[in-house]
């Protein structure tokens, strides 16, 4: 956890990010912010930045230039990942190892819930009975709705979702919808991209788009 956590402090503070490529600057500077139970949308056409954006946060992509604040205290790019729980466009997942075994090895790496196990979480997201199963013997959506079930495990307060609506049919955009929900309810926050293909989830929301027509909101 960062070194001087605040209870009143926002779970994520973004001051002066920038991101470029080749020299050619995609987004920012950026400022914004994550309050314990809001979301954040970050919306954008094709090629805004939104994936980029998410990944830099996540200290999954280098050369971000700016400050990156967790509850209260700069994290590095590279300590973040043990901060947040991020939901990219490939579920990240092994498929030679069953779904139990995936969401096991993420866990011991990840760290989880101490209140939630795995076979509850995969009920939760209506994988039950598909602990033994091969990843690779699983549908995209299956395979999403496992990346679910590992982001519900997740003890990360900030959930960084890109897309979390692909691949997934009615029911699972529901069931998206009511973990974003219970995730703000317990004191948890979420940066959520969207082409606003579908509606928000129900919930306190902010905007952020990005873009030339609005770098920032
Ligand atoms: N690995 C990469 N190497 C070079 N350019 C990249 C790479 N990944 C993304 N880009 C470029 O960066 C820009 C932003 O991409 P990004 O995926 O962040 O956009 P996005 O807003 O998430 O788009 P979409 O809505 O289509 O998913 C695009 O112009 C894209 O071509």
């Amino acid at each position: 956890m960062p070194d001087t956590p605040s209870a009143s402090a926002p779970l994520l503070d973004v001051r002066g990010l920038r991101f470029a490529r080749d020299e050619m600057p995609l987004f920012g500077p950026l400022d914004f912010r994550v309050e314990a139970g809001e979301a954040l949308l970050v919306q954008g056409g094709n090629g805004a930045g939104k994936t980029t954006l998410l990944r830099v946060l996540a200290g999954l992509l280098d050369g971000g230039q700016g400050e990156v604040r967790l509850s209260d205290a700069p994290v590095a790019a590279a300590a973040r990942a043990g901060h947040v729980a991020y939901l990219g466009h490939l579920p990240g997942l092994k498929v030679d190892l069953s779904a139990g075994e995936n969401l096991d090895y993420l866990c011991g790496l990840l760290g989880r819930r101490p209140t939630l196990d795995i076979d509850a979480a995969l009920a939760i997201v209506g994988l039950a009975g598909f602990d033994d199963a091969p990843v690779r013997h699983l549908s995209a959506g299956q395979r999403r709705r496992l990346a679910l079930a590992r982001l519900w495990l997740s003890p990360a307060p900030l959930w960084l979702l890109d897309e979390p609506y692909a691949n997934l049919d009615l029911p699972g955009i529901e069931l998206v919808n009511r973990m974003v929900r219970a995730h703000l309810d317990a004191g948890g926050g979420a940066l959520v991209t969207t082409h606003g293909a579908y509606a928000a989830p129900p919930v306190r929301t902010r905007l952020l788009t990005l873009g030339r027509e609005a770098p920032a909101a």
